[in-house]
């Protein structure tokens, strides 16, 4: 059974974010991701997650100025500095977390400049050098252009080639299910193919991000299939609920934790 991590940032969102570990914690989760934790305290966070028995699935580097336009550095010849940044700023949130996989965004830059390419290459080389001491792996996910318009890292293939190129064991592919289906389809195919260099999946209704229990894409044959594949990492539930979020989780009843969270 695929272990499920509430997405903090867009679920929940009835409560301030300290009290969502709770609230997933009582809807039955066991795990929880979030996109930036770097408005709190790394304590207050750890403290969250160890009194409502949770695991830290992911969360991302710091993506610079998100309101400006920024979606992170990895890609910007420019920007080196601010991803060097980006990672002394997150190890103490890994390390109160426990979480042993990060998101490095890439950033808005064109995907064909031999320079943008050639700074991507070096940040993953370089994060991953970071990382690695800590047991912590950089997971680069292919995000499509209508949710982020001009992002660098927008095709599945060219993510899968430059990782099976790179041979590092700490990059990963984060594969975003709703992603890959607004970008190329043939959903299950590619889970089969990519299964051995996924570090991460995440999850949501196509085409309008929301619970995984109608619409273009099967969620229960895709929950059945990461099973009969071994997958034995985190599917993120990276979607906006419709209305109320427990309201939503009539999907994930069968696979909610049935014992009360300390
Ligand atoms: O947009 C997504 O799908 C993500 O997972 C990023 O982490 C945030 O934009
Ligand atoms: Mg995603």
């Amino acid at each position: 059974m695929p272990r499920f991590a509430a997405n903090l940032t867009l679920m929940f969102t009835e409560v301030p974010l300290l009290e969502r570990f709770a609230a997933a914690a009582a809807a039955g989760f066991t795990a929880v991701e979030m996109l930036f934790p770097y408005d709190y305290a790394p304590g207050a966070l750890g403290d969250r997650l160890e009194r409502h028995g949770l695991t830290q699935a992911l969360f991302n580097l710091w993506p610079g100025d998100w309101a400006s336009g920024e979606r992170g550095f990895a890609a910007r010849p420019d920007k080196f500095a601010e991803l060097q940044d980006s990672l002394r700023r997150a190890l103490p949130y890994a390390q109160a977390t426990g979480a042993k996989r990060v998101h490095m965004m890439a950033g808005i830059a064109d995907r064909h400049d031999i320079a943008t390419v050639a700074a991507f290459r070096k940040s993953l080389a370089v994060a991953a050098h970071f990382f690695a001491p800590h047991g912590i792996d950089v997971l680069i996910e292919p995000i499509n252009g209508r949710d982020m318009p001009g992002y660098f890292l927008n095709d599945v293939d060219f993510a899968r080639d430059l990782i099976r190129e790179l041979q590092i064991p700490n990059v990963k592919l984060q594969l975003d299910l709703y992603h890959c289906q607004i970008l190329h389809g043939d959903v299950t195919m590619r889970l089969r193919e990519l299964l051995p260099i996924i570090g991460h999946i995440q999850i949501a209704s196509v085409p309008s991000r929301q619970e995984p229990d109608g619409e273009e894409l099967n969620y229960p044959f895709l929950f059945d299939e990461l099973d009969r594949l071994g997958y034995t990492g985190f599917v993120g539930c990276e979607y906006w609920p419709r209305g109320d979020t427990v309201a939503g989780l009539g999907w994930f009843q069968r696979y909610a934790r049935k014992t009360a969270p300390r």
